[in-house]
């Protein structure tokens, strides 16, 4: 006689659905938990021909049991989908993490994958590499990115994808059980949605895109499909009503930054002395978002010329460099002997405290720079930005008056050297300008939003993966 382990929850929405006939096994495991690459899922079959089955109840069944009687609330599950081309896209789902955290305590469990990575094949579990060649040829990004824009190439494109990997997507995504998907990518909105149309779960599962991209961003973030789509400028807003989202589907709040920049009460001295910065000098920070992209050396030796004070012999500023994933960037900065007192680092984790201890920065237009930029009210300098999804971000800034553009490393010194010296009004003025701009509270607004459309749902949400079959099975 076959032994088949069967929940009294499932038990007892088979009473109040009727055959459902698949079940999910029970959730397990947190954040960090690794899974396995499947070639199958979790989905099981069970028979509920009870007169041919030995039925198991086991304690966690009887909990369960107890959580449906009394209508207790169980903790959802929310699976932020993302990837690490460059650093923003983990930086703003670190942000809505720890904004659940600190907002709603265990109501949710927040999961950050990059699925694509873990469970497919090329060229999804390759963008990392393929985006960081197709940027170090910055033509070929130009072109790639511009002419996949129109609706009908990405479209395509990603449907010949989403048939070809849709197990293996699947899988990646029952893996977490998800009620709400976030996703803060812009290739991660269509294949995901399909995926959940085969499975009849797309009225079940919450999903909702976070764009990180201030002004021109790319059109594979605007989805119909979803439920919400958080645009963090009016700019983004347009365009997404342009490309034919609703108005009840957007929402306008800013760039969701890591809570630790927004609600940490920073002390300069405090972080200078901290992290073994002169007291006294003013500092410039020069970074080139995750990857350390952009003319950051030849920039580093030229503020190391107008820092330096020939006349007295004295630096008049400090200097550090932030090289994120770019080794061989920071180990090259690390040989130069420099004149004025520099730090040299590589990914940092707390870029909160470096940006509090400095007084003004360099960049290249990087949505998550900016936006926490202006949060610690740094004056920017804007010396790169990558064609396309990041061009639009230098009007931004420029027009509204929280930093300059130029792409000289000399010019860029130049500015420094004024600011620190004979302009520090023009410093200060700039400073105020960034701190209007800024957006911190984005982070809390857009997952209270979230919240609420979640709540709207009501409890029937919960139940999703215990009453959808394979699609697996169905191919
Ligand atoms: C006539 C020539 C045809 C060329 C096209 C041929 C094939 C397609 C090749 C490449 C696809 C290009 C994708 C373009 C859309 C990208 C949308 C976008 O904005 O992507 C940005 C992200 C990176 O995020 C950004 O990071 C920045 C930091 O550096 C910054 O923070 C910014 O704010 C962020 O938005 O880019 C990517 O993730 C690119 C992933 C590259 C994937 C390459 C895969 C190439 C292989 C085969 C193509 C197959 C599938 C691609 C489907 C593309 C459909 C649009
Ligand atoms: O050492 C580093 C370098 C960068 N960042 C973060 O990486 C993100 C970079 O995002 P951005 O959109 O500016 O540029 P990208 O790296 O995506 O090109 C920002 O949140 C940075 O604070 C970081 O945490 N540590």
């Amino acid at each position: 006689m076959a032994t088949t382990v069967v929940s009294i929850t499932e038990k007892v929405l088979e009473r109040v659905y009727g055959n459902s006939k698949f079940t999910l096994s029970v959730a397990g495991g947190g954040d960090d938990e690794k899974p396995h690459r499947h070639t199958h899922h979790h989905i099981h079959r069970h028979s509920y021909d009870d007169s041919d089955d030995d039925v198991c109840y086991s304690d966690e069944d009887e909990s369960a049991m107890e959580l449906v009687q009394i209508g207790a609330e169980r903790t959802k599950n929310v699976l932020i989908l993302m990837s690490d081309t460059g650093g923003g896209h983990r930086a703003s789902a670190e942000a809505i993490r720890d904004a659940f955290k600190i907002q709603f305590g265990d109501k949710y469990r927040i999961i950050v994958k990059d699925v694509w990575k873990e469970y497919t094949g090329w060229p999804l579990n390759d963008m990392e590499r393929s985006y960081k060649f197709m940027v170090k040829h910055v033509q070929l990004w130009k072109v790639a990115f511009h002419s996949t824009s129109p609706k009908w190439i990405h479209s395509c494109y990603l449907a010949a994808i989403a048939a070809y990997y849709a197990k293996e997507v699947e899988a990646g995504l029952m893996e977490y059980k998800p009620e709400i998907i976030i996703s803060v990518h812009p290739l991660m909105q269509h294949i995901p949605l399909w995926v959940l149309k085969w499975q009849e779960l797309q009225k079940r599962v919450l999903f909702v895109t976070v764009i990180t991209d201030l002004n021109t961003c790319h059109p594979t973030w605007f989805h119909p499909g979803v439920n919400r789509c958080y645009c963090p400028s009016q700019e983004v807003a347009k365009r997404a009503l342009f490309d034919g989202l609703d108005e009840s589907q957007v929402r306008v709040f800013g760039l969701p930054v890591r809570p630790s920049f927004a609600r940490a009460v920073l002390v300069k001295n405090d972080l200078r002395k901290e992290l073994e910065m002169d007291l006294d000098l003013r500092a410039v920070l020069l970074m080139g978002g995750g990857e350390g992209m952009g003319p950051v050396k030849e920039t580093a030796k030229a503020l190391e010329e107008s820092l330096y004070d020939r006349e007295n012999k004295n630096p008049i500023g400090q200097m550090v460099v932030i090289c994120g994933r770019n080794k061989k960037l920071a180990s090259a900065l690390e040989a130069v002997e420099w004149k004025i007192p520099v730090k040299v680092r590589g990914f940092e984790t707390q870029m909160e405290k470096w940006m509090g201890a400095c007084d003004c920065i360099i960049t290249k237009a990087g949505p998550g720079t900016i936006a926490e930029s202006l949060i610690r009210s740094l004056p920017i300098i804007l010396n790169d930005f990558i064609p396309g999804q990041e061009k639009g971000n230098v009007p931004y800034v420029v027009e509204n008056g929280a930093g300059v553009f130029t792409r000289s490393p000399k010019e860029t010194a130049r500015i420094v050297g004024e600011w620190f010296s004979t302009k520090t009004d023009e410093l200060e003025q700039t400073s105020d300008n960034a701190r209007k701009l800024a957006q911190p509270e984005a982070v809390f607004d857009i997952v209270k939003d979230i919240d609420e459309l979640s709540e709207q749902r009501g409890p029937l949400a919960n139940v999703a993966y215990t009453l959808t079959s394979s699609f697996a099975s169905l191919v």
